[in-house]
């Protein structure tokens, strides 16, 4: 597998880089070939994360090259992972990152367009992540547009671990629980599919499960708006206020949990994926939303045919809103539009 990942002299980077070299990405059969692309004032720290992976002899690492060239970093790529982008600050919403960072995803969706494998698959990490891949996919013409995805598995796995906590279960117990709509603080943690199978193999559905626990139905409701959902929605805020900056080493987890489940598979298992919307869900087509996902046949497919909660359609439409709000101010700024 030959994987590109930019930004890779940042944060996210020095994290992500170790993690798919060691084959946590792809397993241990599979080895690969690392393509770290910076702009010239990242080299230094990117060459220098790759004299350190050479440096822990990783079975699964078969070469590391270092470029500031995009079209040379995504040659023949199977995999590209778009993390070059500048993070947040405190008090600041992740679209105030558009104006910033939007103009980066057209020449790198073009550098894509132009050189990468047949096969690529593109997760898009820098913010904001949904409208980013629509940047990118709107240049790469030729690479079909479920090929470009947002990532979202964060969002989900920070709410896997907040039930998990909650319910004081492991998290492996837990399944069906969807994030909707985009990485922003509208995002809509979603628990009325979810499960949880204990260790002798009964399976009862969470919304029983937190009644049980939290004692009846109201307080679950609260429960749900007033801790669960803004504690996943702004848990990234949260982090950079705690820490000083962005998350870092949970994002690149969330990357390797991505890439890994859409390119070996779920099997039945639902994760969540900004994916481009065929309408399904009445998410208007072409815009990338946070779904239920399954990874199959090397695809991420949406997970169909689903009942919506009243309530939680409301919160997705609110979100879907502000994803049409940031096409349309990236259409304003002329990055949909491709150049001759
Ligand atoms: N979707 C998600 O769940 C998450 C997204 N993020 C986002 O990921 C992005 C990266 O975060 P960090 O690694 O913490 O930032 P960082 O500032 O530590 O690193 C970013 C790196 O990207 C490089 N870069 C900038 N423009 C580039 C370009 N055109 N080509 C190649 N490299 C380029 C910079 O030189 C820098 O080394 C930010 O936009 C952040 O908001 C962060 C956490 C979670
Ligand atoms: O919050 C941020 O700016 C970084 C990010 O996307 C996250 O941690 O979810």
């Amino acid at each position: 597998m030959k994987v590109t990942v930019t930004g890779a002299g940042g944060q996210i980077g020095y994290a992500l880089l170790f993690r798919i070299a060691s084959g946590a990405m792809f397993g241990p059969g599979t080895s690969v070939d690392l393509r770290l692309v910076e702009i010239p004032a990242g080299m230094k720290s990117a060459e220098g994360t790759a004299l350190e992976l050479v440096d822990c002899a990783f079975g699964t690492l078969n070469s590391v090259e270092v470029t500031d060239d995009p079209t040379q970093g995504f040659d023949g790529t199977n995999v590209a992972l778009l993390v070059g982008a500048r993070p947040r600050g405190p008090g600041m919403e992740r679209a105030d990152l558009l104006t910033a960072n939007g103009a980066i995803f057209a020449p790198q969706g073009a550098a894509i367009n132009a050189a990468a494998a047949d096969d690529v698959r593109v997760l898009v990490v820098g913010n904001p992540a949904n409208t980013n891949a629509l940047i990118a996919s709107a240049h790469a013409p030729d690479v079909p547009a479920q090929r470009f995805t947002a990532m979202t598995r964060l969002d989900h796995n920070r709410a896997l671990a907040r039930l998990a906590l909650t319910l004081e279960v492991p998290v492996k117990a837990l399944s069906n629980v969807i994030i909707w709509g985009n990485h922003s603080s509208t995002q809509v943690p979603d628990i009325t599919h979810g499960l949880l199978t204990s260790s002798d193999g009964t399976t009862r559905h969470l919304s029983d499960v937190l009644q049980e626990k939290l004692g009846g139905s109201t307080a679950v409701g609260s429960w749900l708006t007033e801790s669960f959902i803004p504690g996943v929605a702004k848990r990234g805020a949260e982090i950079i206020t705690v820490r000083g900056s962005s998350s870092a080493a949970s994002a690149a987890a969330a990357a390797v949990d991505h890439v890994h489940d859409w390119v070996v598979g779920t099997q039945d298992a639902w994760t969540s994926a900004g994916v481009v919307s065929d309408g399904s869900y009445n998410v208007p087509q072409g815009l990338i939303s946070s779904f239920p996902v399954r990874g199959q046949h090397g695809n991420l497919e949406i997970v169909q045919g689903l009942s919506v909660d009243p309530e939680v359609r409301a919160r997705i439409d609110r979100s879907v809103q502000e994803l049409i709000e940031e096409r349309e101010m990236v259409t304003a700024l002329g990055l949909l539009t491709r150049k001759r």
